[in-house]
């Protein structure tokens, strides 16, 4: 275990327009799921040693969303591309002294236990990611001081991360892997087991 933490970066947009595969409730029911998944990502990866948590979004927008778990906010200088917001975001942390690394968490990971990000970043050797439980798709990317961030979420992202030479990590890492996109997915979520406040909102919606 190091001394030294990952600034670890979670984009989060506003609730409203965020989940469109979800097929629940109507569009208010909705943010408030969603704003229930980044509220449980973020207060299990806080939970971390390996890691201080920033989230990337527009401070306004998320003031009623991010509840009181007090962690900073970034701004979104992305102009609406997700991987420009977290290279900006980057840069503006990287200019903290004595940092680990650099790494990014999506916030739709409902089921995140805090043990399974700790074991993704211990087993981290260098630049290196987790791929969703379907195996297209990125949750966790981690660039150790020295290796650049060079984020490629989006489609096809798990390929993408392979293709820039980061290492997939293969460690079971199981709660890490469920994020949720889809209807299918929730209900793999909930079978799984989601954190508090997913819980809630999705028993008043299901
Ligand atoms: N700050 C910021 N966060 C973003 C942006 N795009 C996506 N995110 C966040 O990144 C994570 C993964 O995003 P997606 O699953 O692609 O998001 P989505 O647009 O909410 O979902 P769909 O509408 O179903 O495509 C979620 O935590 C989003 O809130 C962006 O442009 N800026
Ligand atoms: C942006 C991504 O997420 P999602 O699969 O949640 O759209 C990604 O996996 O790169």
């Amino acid at each position: 275990m190091t001394t030294r933490r990952y600034a670890l970066l979670i984009p989060v947009k506003d609730a409203r327009s965020a989940k469109t595969r979800l097929g629940v409730g109507d569009g208010g029911q909705r943010a408030r799921l969603m704003a229930a998944f980044a509220q449980d990502s973020i207060a299990a990866a806080a939970a971390s040693p390996w890691v201080s948590v920033y989230v990337v979004g527009d401070p306004d927008a998320l003031a009623d969303q991010l509840g009181d778990l007090g962690v900073p906010v970034l701004p979104d200088e992305g102009g609406g591309s997700l991987n420009r917001a977290l290279e900006r975001a980057a840069v503006r942390i990287s200019a903290q002294p004595d940092l680990a690394g650099v790494a990014v968490m999506l916030a739709d990971l409902p089921c995140l236990r805090t043990a399974d990000l700790d074991s993704a970043f211990a087993a981290a050797r260098g630049r290196a990611y987790v791929a969703d439980a379907e195996g297209s798709g990125t949750t966790l990317l981690i660039a150790p001081a020295g290796t650049p961030l060079d984020p490629r979420f989006g489609a096809g992202s798990a390929a993408a991360h392979a293709a820039s030479g980061a290492e997939g990590l293969t460690g079971e890492l199981s709660s890490l892997r469920q994020d949720v996109d889809t209807t299918d997915d929730l209900e793999a979520a909930l079978r799984f087991g989601v954190g508090v406040r997913t819980a809630q909102v999705a028993s008043s919606l299901l």
